[in-house]
């Protein structure tokens, strides 16, 4: 274990480039995450300008013609406008490069694919033979065992599926069940070769599978995501990179949708709110207008809703985070225009997204991430920050693209903390019953029925979560969208299978990346895994070679303070830095934040505890630290005892006149120009 692991100093600046071979070909790469410039190879002709950066309200340089015949890796903006506020898309957030961290635009990697053929086919063994199935890495890895996190609620994973949503989308899933891409014959047997779908990558159920088997099932569906490639972007011998759907940045897409088009969808347009349907005296998001084909509703009747993330009804305690947070924003709204009966829809709209994404990054980096990738880590890696000021370490050479490996490896190991039932919980925080995650996946009608909202709430801030571990609940390993079916998909054979899919390179690559030694025999690994999981690699996998990122980084024990081992940390890590300096509008930014020093300190008073009090109907008291257990030093306590945030702040002084924008103060916004990765 690194207990002084620094993501700084363990970089190895070579494998940016090795042997020719460019491992940042795009030019969404061409701002490297180290802050160094990687070739201005771009795809997009001279889409990154060799001159000085575009300025706010200039038009760029005229743009390349797509081919019609492909749908393209993102679209880049005629021109950024000089705004207050950020786009939905996620355009014009760098203004070195506007298309960054744009929906449709393509992942970016720290080591180099590791496809089967070089391309774009999933990763073999290095012998050639194809690596074990992923189903029985899941079965022989991943069992069933109901330990409870000791210290954690089940908000804590809750609030992590937000943030890993608002963040990034496989290109081509909705996890919404069935797919419509079939890769298995009605019968859950293996299509003949030539019939096969495109991208199509079949989970291949072992023989003696103790489920499936039941039902002579040998093939589980999987269709890999779309990438470069498949849409054309990139030169026919360059390695393929999957897209990503969502915009890149930590902004509250979830909410606010990741295109215009589907922000006006949202949009009430009065009173700066959102759009909300009341029933039964509470106020739920507008229906979706495909119910049947998203949701697995059983009546036209049932509930299905429609959010800026089109995964919103996945599952019922994803949804209450979802509702929770749309109502804050229309709290918010009609705060503002009380406050200021002069602004308009859009200016109230506007702020109100100010608001709720400032309180939402505070949430996520201050309240949650330090649980998750330690506090100290989190001081020593620049990651938070311990000040009553602005920090302002924006920075337009970092690139805030989201890592595969982070989305596709690290990020997923956090699956182990679900819990397959979901409890309802009244208010003296008695068990009122519990509610089967399965039988609840992409039907969101029941958080309607009763005072189940409320109950779902306070579920969410006293069940504790499932240990982060190897364990993980058959609800999801074994009955993942089953849609009232006995038996449904495997997550952990499905995320074992997308890191192939992706060609992720092998889990000790990323081990030498960050730090750890390369190992030479099974053995080797045990400086973090335990003897009984060596062995089970061991008889999974022909080499150490072989074994996946996703499974080995999965294994290690945690580094102390974190919730996730060496490897893991060191991916996240390097995410979560990239996310917060590589995003010109982050809340502790002066000038682009929208945010006076005044406001921004208020912003730092909010609570994940806070935020259920003031939207849901009847919860009258929450613990203070919201995912931390209820106990002797967390207490529940009134709600309006816990801290909140002064909306009276807002009021506008400067009555009449337009709110300051937040373009080009790039000279004012102290990034200073110190390279962060120190040697
Ligand atoms: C009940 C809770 C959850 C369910 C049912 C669930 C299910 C899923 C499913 C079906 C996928 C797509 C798999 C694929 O086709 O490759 C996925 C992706 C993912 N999940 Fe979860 N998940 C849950 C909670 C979480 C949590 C708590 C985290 C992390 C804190 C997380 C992180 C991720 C990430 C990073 C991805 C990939 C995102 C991307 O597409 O870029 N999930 N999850």
């Amino acid at each position: 274990i690194h207990p002084s692991y620094n993501i700084f100093s363990q970089q190895p600046q070579q494998t940016l480039n090795n042997n020719g071979l460019q491992y940042f070909p795009q030019s969404y790469q061409s701002i490297s995450g180290g802050g160094r410039v990687l070739g201005g190879n771009s795809y997009f002709g001279n889409f990154v300008p060799s001159g000085p950066p575009p300025q706010p309200g200039i038009p760029l340089a005229p743009q390349p013609t797509q081919d019609p015949a492909t749908l393209g890796c993102g679209t880049p903006p005629a021109s950024c406008p000089n705004s207050r506020y950020r786009s939905y898309d996620g355009s014009c957030n760098n203004l070195r490069n506007p298309i960054l961290g744009t929906p449709n635009t393509p992942y970016t990697r720290l080591l180099p694919q590791n496809y089967g053929d070089g391309i774009s086919n999933p990763t073999l063994a290095k012998s050639g033979n194809e690596l074990p199935l992923s189903r029985l890495v899941s079965l022989i890895i991943y069992p069933d065992a109901p330990i409870e996190d000791p210290i954690f609620t089940l908000n804590a994973m809750q609030y992590g599926q937000i943030i890993t949503h608002d963040m990034s989308m496989i290109l081509g899933s909705t996890q919404a069940q069935p797919h419509g891409t079939r890769c298995c014959s009605p019968d859950g047997q293996l299509l003949e070769l030539a019939n096969i779908p495109e991208h199509c990558y079949p989970i291949v159920l072992p023989e003696h599978d103790p489920q499936h088997s039941q039902t002579n099932t040998r093939c589980m569906n999987f269709v890999r995501t779309i990438t470069d490639r498949d849409r054309r972007c990139i030169p026919e011998n360059q390695a393929a990179e999957q897209l990503t759907a969502v915009n890149h940045y930590l902004d509250l897409s979830i909410v606010y949708g990741n295109t215009d088009q589907v922000n006006q969808q949202v949009r009430q347009f009065q009173g700066g709110r959102l759009r909300v349907d009341q029933r039964n005296g509470q106020e739920w998001p507008p229906r979706s207008l495909n119910a049947s084909g998203v949701c697995a509703i059983q009546s036209p009747q049932e509930a299905c809703y429609l959010a800026g993330d089109a995964r919103v009804n996945q599952n019922p305690q994803l949804t209450v985070l979802q509702i929770i947070l749309l109502r804050e924003h229309n709290r918010i709204a009609n705060a503002l225009s009380k406050l200021n009966p002069h602004w308009d829809d859009e200016t109230i709209f506007q702020e109100a997204r100010i608001i709720n994404i400032a309180q939402h990054q505070f949430i996520s980096y201050y309240e949650w991430l330090p649980i998750f990738i330690g506090v100290k880590n989190s001081l020593k890696n620049k990651i938070i920050f311990n000040t009553k000021d602005f920090v302002n370490d924006y920075d337009e050479s970092v690139n805030p693209t989201i890592l595969n490996e982070h989305a596709n490896a690290a990020f997923r190991y956090f699956h182990s903390l679900i819990v397959g039932s979901l409890d309802l919980v009244t208010e003296k925080r008695s068990s009122y019953g519990s509610l089967r995650l399965s039988d609840w996946f992409n039907r969101p009608q029941i958080l309607e029925e009763g005072d189940n909202f409320d109950q779902l709430a306070r579920g969410l801030n006293t069940q504790p979560e499932s240990a982060s571990d190897q364990y993980h609940t058959s609800e999801i390993t074994q009955f993942l969208f089953r849609a009232g079916q006995p038996f449904g998909s495997d997550l952990k054979a499905i995320d074992v299978q997308r890191n192939r899919d992706h060609g992720l390179a092998s889990y000790n690559d990323y081990r030498e990346f960050c730090g750890l030694p390369r190992a030479h025999t099974f053995n080797g690994f045990l400086d973090v895994i335990s003897q009984k999981n060596v062995e089970k690699l061991s008889t999974l996998y022909e080499s150490p070679e072989d074994v996946d990122l996703t499974v080995g980084g999965s294994l290690e024990a945690h580094v102390p303070g974190t919730l996730s081992g060496p490897t893991f940390l060191c991916i996240l890590t390097e995410q979560f830095f990239r996310t917060r300096k590589g995003d010109r509008f982050f809340f502790e930014n002066s000038g682009t934040s929208g945010l006076n020093l005044d406001q921004l300190n208020e912003i730092r008073k909010t609570s994940i505890s806070r935020l259920l009090c003031d939207n849901s109907y009847n919860v009258r008291a929450m613990q203070p630290r919201g995912f931390e257990r209820i106990s002797h030093s967390n207490p529940v306590v009134p709600c309006e005892n816990l801290p909140a945030v002064d909306l009276s702040l807002w009021k506008d002084m400067s009555s009449g006149h337009a709110l300051p924008s937040a373009g080009v103060p790039l000279d004012t916004v102290g990034y200073g120009g110190h390279l962060f990765y120190k040697k």
